[in-house]
């Protein structure tokens, strides 16, 4: 899976400038975004949740809970995708058990975010529906 936007940069040495760390940094949420769907979605379902959230008028304590679970699946997407490319650059196309076993328990920390996401989805809004009505 191609991970680079381009190839205008071919260093591989330390970053002399926090300005150009900052610019790999916003090289890799765009790869992010371009390459990986499942970050896509969720991040279209945390913004879903984040217009609901400013509809039902959530307070602070609720918007932090919000804001902590939908960071925390972008957070556990982005360690799988991580995971993902690492593995297959070292194995590329063949099977190997410690890869799947590897992508598996990548996949399952985005499972457990995304239950947690749920949970607290459900903490939050429920409450909120209800003095909204
Ligand atoms: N080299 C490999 N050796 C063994 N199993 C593999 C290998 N590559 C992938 N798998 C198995 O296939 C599954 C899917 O692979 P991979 O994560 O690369 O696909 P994907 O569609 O990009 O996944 P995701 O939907 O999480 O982004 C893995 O969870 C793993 O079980």
């Amino acid at each position: 899976m191609p991970m680079a936007l381009s190839d205008k940069s071919k260093q591989t040495g330390k970053n002399r400038a926090f300005r150009q760390s900052l610019g790999h940094a916003w090289d890799g949420l765009r790869a992010l975004f371009r390459y990986e769907r499942n970050f896509r979605k969720h991040l279209v379902v945390g913004t879903v949740a984040v217009i609901a959230g400013a509809i039902l008028r959530l307070t602070l304590n609720e918007w932090l809970w919000l804001v902590l679970a939908i960071f925390l699946v972008l957070i556990a997407e982005t360690l799988n995708t991580i995971v993902e490319a690492v593995v297959d650059l070292i194995v590329g196309e063949t099977y190997h058990d410690l890869a799947k076993r590897a992508k598996d328990i990548a996949a399952g920390g985005v499972l457990m975010a995304a239950i947690f996401a749920v949970i607290v989805g459900a903490l939050v809004m429920l409450p909120a529906l209800g003095r909204w009505f």
